[in-house]
């Protein structure tokens, strides 16, 4: 990812993307307290426009807050450096990194001390699971390892290290032949993917984990509310595997995994074994509000 043309926003400035170098004694680096978000732009009819944009960042200063980083710029500002990337490397569509995270100023525990950095990347990224995925719905595996107990770590900030768990819960699955994993929460009800929000529909009706152990997606409250405008109810509950295995449909959502049928886990067929009508519906809705075609919600694209 390091050796490509283009720029990246770093501290306030565009610089080209072979010279955002930071030192190997970033305290992040050693110690995994970043904070961090996923954004999409996609080419909409009116141009590229970036999908809830705002929520997204409001998400990041929720991490910051979280964790006691002081952001050193203003939600508006990284909402325009946002634009600005996008613009600079001439994207049509694509995936930002904004990335909040302490530097080299200080070794230690603590980063007291150490000064908070922003950087902001953009590169176009595909469907995250798969194009074949996306239609056909992908295998997944419930996971050896347990997603965070809400006291182990922060679980309502997207935070750098967070994502080992989900590094440890991916790994294991892919290496045993699936796409992606399932984590359970420390009781042991169905949770979330490695990188996404988890979705079942039963007897017509859309169910998904509360919030209570997963992160509080942007695509999932979305989805909820798309859901709701197609009439489908929607209930936040307690879901085990096996009323996974048992459903009619399943599906994760995600800023990189947009709407992703599943139609697997543990080797049990879900339903029909592919993207179900309602999955469908869903992820029709969903890709035609953010390449702007549904008015409803043109709220959620910011024009770059
Ligand atoms: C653990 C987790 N749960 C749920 C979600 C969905 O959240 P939202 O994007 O707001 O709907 C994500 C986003 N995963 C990001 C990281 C992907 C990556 O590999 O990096 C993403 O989808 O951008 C998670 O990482």
């Amino acid at each position: 990812m390091s050796d490509r043309d283009g720029f990246i926003w770093q501290d306030g400035k565009l610089v080209p993307w072979r010279e955002a170098t930071t030192h190997v004694l970033t305290h992040s680096l050693h110690y995994g307290m970043g904070v961090f978000e996923g954004v999409r732009a996609y080419k909409t009819e009116r141009g590229t426009a970036i999908f809830r944009l705002k929520e997204h960042t409001e998400r990041l200063f929720r991490s910051a807050h979280i964790f006691q980083m002081q952001m050193p710029y203003t939600a508006e500002e990284l909402n325009e450096a946002q634009k600005e990337v996008i613009r600079a490397n001439k994207l049509e569509s694509g995936y930002l990194r904004p990335l909040a995270f302490y530097g080299s100023e200080k070794m230690g525990v603590s980063p007291k001390g150490a000064k908070v950095h922003v950087i902001i990347a953009a590169w176009p990224w595909g469907a995250y699971l798969g194009e074949e995925g996306m239609q056909r719905g992908i295998r997944i595996k419930t996971s050896s390892y347990t997603r965070h107990h809400v006291n182990i770590t922060m679980v309502r900030a997207k935070a750098s290290g967070n994502y080992m768990n989900s590094i440890l819960a991916n790994n294991e699955a892919t290496t045993d032949g699936y796409d992606e994993a399932l984590l359970l929460d420390p009781e042991g009800y169905a949770c979330e993917g490695a990188g996404e929000n988890l979705f079942i529909v039963k007897n017509g009706k859309l169910y998904t984990p509360d919030l209570t152990a997963c992160l509080e997606g942007i695509t999932r409250a979305t989805v909820m509310q798309l859901a709701g405008e197609l009439g489908i109810e929607v209930i936040e509950k307690r879901i085990t595997r096996d009323e996974v295995y048992c459903a009619d449909e399943a599906f994760f959502t995600g800023t990189a995994a947009e709407v992703t049928p599943i139609r697997e886990l543990d080797n049990r067929q879900i339903g029909v074994g592919h993207r179900g009508p309602i999955t469908k519906a869903l992820q029709e809705k969903y890709f035609d509000v953010v390449y702007g075609r549904s008015a409803a919600h043109a709220d959620w694209l910011a024009t770059v």
